[in-house]
């Protein structure tokens, strides 16, 4: 019920001690109520004055300001804690997103990760309030009561006593029930975030293909799972509540019978009796706040840890071994026995043993079928995931992994799926060179054969894409990621996952021709399903289930009749 890591957050240790002080405070301010209360309903039946009965209605009514200050008081530390902590939890958590980077994202989903910094940290808040302020109150206030109860009347004190575990234990039984109807309600919520997510990027896509309609379906039966699984943790929670209610009044009816018969053979006096009795809800009324609430801030917990797990991502803090330096000619990356999984959990390795040199301005492809592990490797080589194992040398420097500010300030990385931030397109293209000027930006868009794309906007490349912008198709995305290739002018390797995935062959064709003046002084490293790049590299790949199958240059392998590559090739012509 309790996450551990709670109690290692800062500050938590002087609130709670400060807040479990406050609750000692307030239970004996509910049992002075209950005293005074009592004593006063005493006096009146035995037709007592006001002047004795003033002081104690006086009495009664500071003990219950006093217990209502006090609640005031703790809500108040409480909010301001918690508020606070969530807020640095939430900042944490961004700063963890901007230092893991884009492979932990993929890993855990972008939907995922903006419901957690959103809606669970405000869960989170809930989780607080639950743990600090409901779970410490049942852990003080009904035990202090009881003594009291106890010292009064021992026969009512064993009843509420025997109660109590009873209830715990049924408390117990449907807390297991909600925790995991709650976790996978919880599962499904991050299920359905990054599902509507994704569904808005690909709006546009989805409507190219004509798919809009039949994803609305989708979206749907994603939906309706998360209301069934949402129904089914409400009807448990409903269900302890109502049992928990019923469970404590018949508790608190049979006792005030046993108190009236006692009363009636004059075997209690009425004052014992009585503030029993009024003690009795007062008793229980701890654990039920607590399981009200218990099911409610379950997603808090499961928020919480979430969070936590992120939090703990470890960060690559080693980013500053190799000197400065630009990559040339004379260059040289070499990797032996490089191995990396995304999951330690499972067998699955996603790369497993690469051995490989890259050198000077040579021109790499990388082939394989997909799932190969071509986006892996190449995210391995630009340091945006982190290899288990391996070696690795640049220009002799001996290097744990590639996450180097030097090595990735070399590189132009185009990924599979371009994301544009939401900004102008001049912007979007500027990413690499902040500085650059409108002329050579707008060369770049031509290079990138963007020009008549723009030339119809409006209002050309000021027009504003991503989110808050105008949609545009997954082939113009791609050719404004190579519009910032062609204008960066100082970084000398090119990381190209797919670049051309999205592009008819026409479209392709046309652009090769101007890809290929880029590719020229540098070191390309070209991850691809067409074989006709084939023609333009110097060296090849072949990647099969995360492992080097075969390599070399792309003339020697295109002369072979047998091994992975031809079998490849033979297979991606479509020949058997
Ligand atoms: N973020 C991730 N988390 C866990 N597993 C992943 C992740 N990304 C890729 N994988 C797994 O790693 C393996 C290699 O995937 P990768 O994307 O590198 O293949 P690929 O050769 O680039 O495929 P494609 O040609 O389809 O792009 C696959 O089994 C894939 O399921």
């Amino acid at each position: 019920m309790i996450d551990k890591r709670l109690f290692k957050l800062p500050g938590i240790k002087p609130l709670f001690k400060m807040l479990a002080g406050l609750t000692v405070l307030q239970a004996f301010m509910i049992l002075f109520q209950a005293i005074f209360l009592a004593k006063v309903l005493v006096l009146s039946w035995q037709r007592k004055g006001l002047s004795q009965l003033g002081w104690l209605a006086g009495a009664f009514f500071l003990a219950f300001l006093g217990r209502h200050g006090l609640t005031w008081i703790k809500n108040r530390l409480l909010d301001r804690y918690a508020t606070k902590t969530t807020e640095d939890l939430r900042q944490k958590l961004l700063a963890q997103v901007y230092t893991t980077g884009a492979a932990m994202i993929a890993q855990k989903g972008s939907g995922n990760i903006v419901t957690n910094a959103l809606d669970g940290m405000d869960e989170v808040n809930n989780y607080f309030n639950l743990i600090l302020s409901k779970f410490m109150n049942m852990m003080i206030i009904p035990w202090i009561l009881l003594v009291y109860i106890f010292w009064q009347n021992l026969t009512s004190g064993i009843v509420l006593v025997l109660v109590f575990p009873i209830i715990i234990l049924f408390m117990i039984i449907l807390g297991y029930a909600a925790k995991d109807k709650a976790s996978s309600q919880y599962a499904e919520y991050v299920v359905l975030s990054n599902h509507f997510l994704d569904a808005l990027r690909g709006l546009t896509t989805l409507k190219m293909l004509g798919l809009s309609k039949e994803y609305t379906h989708n979206i749907y039966q994603v939906s309706e799972n998360y209301r069934k699984k949402t129904l089914s943790t409400l009807r448990i929670a409903i269900l302890s509540t109502f049992a928990l209610d019923w469970f404590t009044t018949l508790s608190i009816a049979i006792l005030a019978v046993f108190l009236g018969l006692a009363l009636m053979n004059g075997t209690l006096p009425l004052y014992p009796a009585l503030v029993t009795l009024i003690l009795a809800p007062e008793y229980f009324l701890p654990l039920r706040d607590f399981a009200s609430d218990y099911h409610a801030t379950l997603n808090g917990k499961n928020a919480f840890q979430q969070t936590l797990d992120i939090l703990t991502i470890p960060t690559v803090t080693d980013r500053t071994l190799l000197p400065a330096f630009t990559w040339n000619e004379q260059s040289r990356l070499t990797i032996q026995h490089l191995n990396f999984q995304y999951d330690n959990t499972t067998d699955q390795v996603n790369l497993k043993d690469l051995n490989l040199t890259l050198q000077g301005y040579e021109r790499v492809a990388i082939i394989g079928q997909s799932g190969a592990g071509k986006s892996t490797l190449l995210e391995a080589l630009s340091g945006f995931v982190i290899p288990q194992t391996g070696n690795i040398q640049l220009n002799g420097h001996q290097l744990p992994h590639l996450a180097q500010d030097q090595w990735q300030q070399q590189f132009t990385y185009l990924p599979q799926k371009p994301y544009l931030f939401s900004d102008t397109i001049a912007n979007n293209i500027r990413f690499y060179q902040p500085t650059a000027s409108n002329e050579e930006v707008q060369q770049a868009t031509e290079q990138a054969g963007l020009a008549k794309f723009i030339a119809t906007l409006p209002q050309g490349l000021q027009t504003r894409v991503g989110e808050a912008g105008r949609g545009i198709s997954g082939g113009q995305a791609q050719r404004i990621m190579l519009a910032r290739a062609f204008l960066v002018q100082q970084r000398h390797i090119l990381i190209f996952d797919e670049p051309t995935a999205h592009l008819d062959i026409e479209t392709e064709y046309a652009l090769k021709k101007t890809m290929m003046q880029l590719f020229k002084h540098h070191l390309v490293l070209f991850a691809t399903h067409r074989l006709h790049w084939l023609e333009q590299m110097d060296y090849v790949l072949v990647l099969d289930n995360g492992k080097i199958a075969e390599q070399g240059p792309v003339k020697q392998l295109l002369q072979k009749q047998h091994g992975p590559f031809f079998e490849l090739t033979s297979h991606m012509r479509g020949v058997n």
